[in-house]
């Protein structure tokens, strides 16, 4: 069990972190998702050691983790730490790279486990290719499976795929996390991205101003965020007032949607103008503004046209779900 309490952190005297205490078990992947500037880089360095933390600990078991003031290296030995910049070793070669942290007494399994490492990061083929002669994301690759060959326990990840285009990044999302789920690795992922957190984060940890909002089961928060601002990092989300979908309700509260929860309607509903329609694939994704002001998101299978009017409806199974919702300035 990964246990992380920090009562505050700073820089410079501005508190960056603050009342911060939740618990990882073994084997479990979390992840950490916040606006950009919330504090989920630090909080990482802080629980790797690379930041001293006067007023907080980090246990891991019955283990302290130890910060710089401790470490002449930071880290702990069955931590690591794949941070947004790579620290590789530009001059060596890819499989160089992956191998020097493989146990010298391991010679004959040592060929294997590069091979299996570099299968992983799909990087066969630049094996002997000199680390300086890669692109950002290919570096990023290497140095996964760099801390990979190291065989933590604990692996702290800060946006894994941010410089790995979005064809490589759905593969090697599909290899890597089932690969830290079956050596049994304890995972906590920083990340702005839904698709590395909704099929592979068993908890979701919401970041905001450097405190936790909330610490709950992914799939559960995924389908009753506490408020917008959780919601709206698992993409576009409305909140709507509950008197523009049920004018006779006498509460102030509003109902977070999701594009997809809207059903169109030519006839009945809350009556929007669309703004905009945007091509997102399989779907439209459109902007429409209610008679009170309030813009709702919602997904057409066709274009809609700029200036006309559909009806929007929202399910009562969906309202009676998401009812808890306080309203907010933000509407
Ligand atoms: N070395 C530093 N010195 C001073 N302030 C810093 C330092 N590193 C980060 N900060 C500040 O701390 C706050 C949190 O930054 P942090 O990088 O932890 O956020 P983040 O949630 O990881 O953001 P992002 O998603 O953009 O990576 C920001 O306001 C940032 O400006």
């Amino acid at each position: 069990m990964l246990k992380v309490h920090i009562g505050s952190f700073g820089y410079n005297n501005r508190d960056i972190l603050k009342n911060i205490s939740f618990e990882v078990a073994k084997g479990e992947h979390v992840a950490l998702m916040g606006e950009s500037g919330s504090g989920k880089s630090t909080l990482l360095k802080v629980i790797y050691g690379m930041l001293h933390v006067e007023d907080g600990s980090i246990f891991w078991g019955d283990q302290q983790a130890l910060g710089p003031n401790f470490n002449l290296v930071p880290g702990e030995p069955y931590m690591k730490y794949l941070a947004q910049d790579f620290d590789l070793m530009p001059y060596i070669t890819v499989e160089e790279n992956i191998g020097q942290f493989l146990s010298v007494f391991e010679r004959e399994t040592h060929r294997q486990r590069i091979d299996a490492l570099l299968a992983l990061i799909e990087m066969e083929a630049f094996a002997k290719t000199k680390v300086q002669q890669l692109s950002g994301g290919q570096q990023q690759r290497v140095a996964l499976a760099r801390v990979l060959a190291q065989e933590p326990e604990i692996l702290l990840l800060d946006e894994p795929f941010g410089h790995i285009d979005n064809f490589k990044r759905n593969s090697l999302r599909r290899k890597l996390f089932p690969y830290l789920k079956e050596k049994g690795i304890t995972v906590l992922t920083a990340s702005h991205d839904l698709d590395d957190v909704l099929p592979y984060a068993e908890r979701t940890i919401v970041l905001e101003k450097g405190e936790v909002i909330a610490n709950q089961k992914t799939r559960k928060l995924y389908k009753t965020p506490p408020n917008h601002y959780v919601a709206s990092l698992f993409g576009e989300v409305s909140e709507v007032p509950i008197q523009l979908l049920k004018s006779y309700a006498k509460i102030e509260r509003s109902v977070l949607v999701y594009p997809h929860e809207f059903k169109v309607s030519n006839t009945s509903g809350v009556r929007v103008e669309v703004k905009h329609s945007f091509f997102k694939g399989e779907h439209y994704l459109n902007e429409g503004r209610a008679e009170d002001g309030t813009l709702l998101y919602f997904n057409t299978p066709k274009k809609q046209t700029k200036g006309q009017s559909v009806f929007l409806n929202v399910s009562l199974k969906t309202i009676n779900k998401r009812l808890h919702v306080e309203q907010t300035a933000s509407t």
